[in-house]
């Protein structure tokens, strides 16, 4: 049985993608903290929405993706009922596995996970760590629950900052830079919906690109600049811009952000 705890944007993403994989409706249980959420989550997947203890009790792999500012009172909510030897797996920015280990006791297994929302089309990046308790059959199972909706790769737990503020975060950062792009369509006059559409492809294009061909991305950037041509207009001015100094402080910021998170 598979919990997951907080099934809001990020636990149901993950719900929806261990359903798609083949685990069954029965075989998961979830916990919101609206009665209205659950009746949603349980009307639209199937599965069983129940108290935080009773999924603690029932479950042999838990889920925590609660925001890393409601961790500590869940923790403490659920840690009379967690059975010794169970996986817990905690999606929170920011949250160590030693903030859980210590609020959790008995030596838990905690496998800390950063995924992202692309998680809803199965192309999620998960960057997943071991805490003091866990090795490798929980990294290995942890990796198993993942694969299914996208990458996963082990890094060490004192790159899950860096790796939130790079690859968590990392969808928005797209989104955000195809507004703007669209922006500047409209402002060349462009209908809204065709410049939606010719961003949109671009994008997916540059992506499956850069992940099929494991090209370096100067080189595919340098095969779209001509001399003297377009592109290179526009990257004189997002040069002028510091856009990517932006780039560098924006991620930094993130990082940092989410070290402050960790200290509640
Ligand atoms: N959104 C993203 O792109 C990513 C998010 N994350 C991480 O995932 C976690 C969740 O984020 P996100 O999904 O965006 O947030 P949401 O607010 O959408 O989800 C949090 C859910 O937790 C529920 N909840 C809060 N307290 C409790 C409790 N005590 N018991 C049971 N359920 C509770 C909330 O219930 P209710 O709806 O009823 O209030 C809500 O459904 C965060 O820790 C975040 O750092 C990680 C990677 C990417
Ligand atoms: O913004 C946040 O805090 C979460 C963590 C990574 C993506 N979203």
């Amino acid at each position: 049985m598979i919990a997951i705890l907080g099934a809001g944007k990020m636990g149901e993403a993950l719900m929806s993608g261990l359903l798609r994989a083949g685990v069954k409706p029965s075989e998961i249980v979830a916990t919101v903290r609206r009665s209205e959420r659950g009746q949603v989550l349980a009307e639209r997947y199937g599965v069983r929405i129940v108290s935080n203890a009773e999924a603690a009790k029932v479950a042999d792999t838990l889920i925590l993706a609660v925001k890393p500012q409601d961790m500590a009172s869940l923790l403490d909510e659920i840690s009379p009922y967690v059975p010794a030897g169970r996986l817990v797996i905690s999606a929170a920015a920011g949250i160590t596995t030693a903030f859980v280990e210590s609020r959790l006791g008995d030596e838990v297994p905690v496998v800390r996970v950063m995924s992202n929302t692309p998680v809803l089309v199965d192309e999620a990046m998960s960057v997943i760590s071991a805490g003091a308790h866990a090795g490798d059959e929980e990294l290995r199972l942890t990796e198993e629950l993942l694969s299914p909706v996208g990458k996963v790769l082990r890094i060490p737990e004192s790159q899950q900052d860096a790796a939130t503020a790079l690859s968590g975060s990392g969808p928005a950062y797209f989104f955000y830079l195809v507004e703007a792009m669209v922006d500047a369509g409209i402002l060349l006059g462009m209908p809204r919906a065709a410049a939606l559409d010719m961003v949109t492809q671009s994008i997916v294009g540059a992506a499956i690109m850069l992940r099929d061909s494991g090209e370096h991305p100067v080189i595919l950037r340098e095969a779209v600049t001509s001399p003297g041509g377009t592109t290179i207009a526009a990257i004189a001015e997002l040069e002028r811009h510091s856009v990517r100094a932006a780039f560098l402080a924006a991620i930094e910021a993130a990082r940092d952000r989410g070290r402050e998170l960790a200290k509640g």
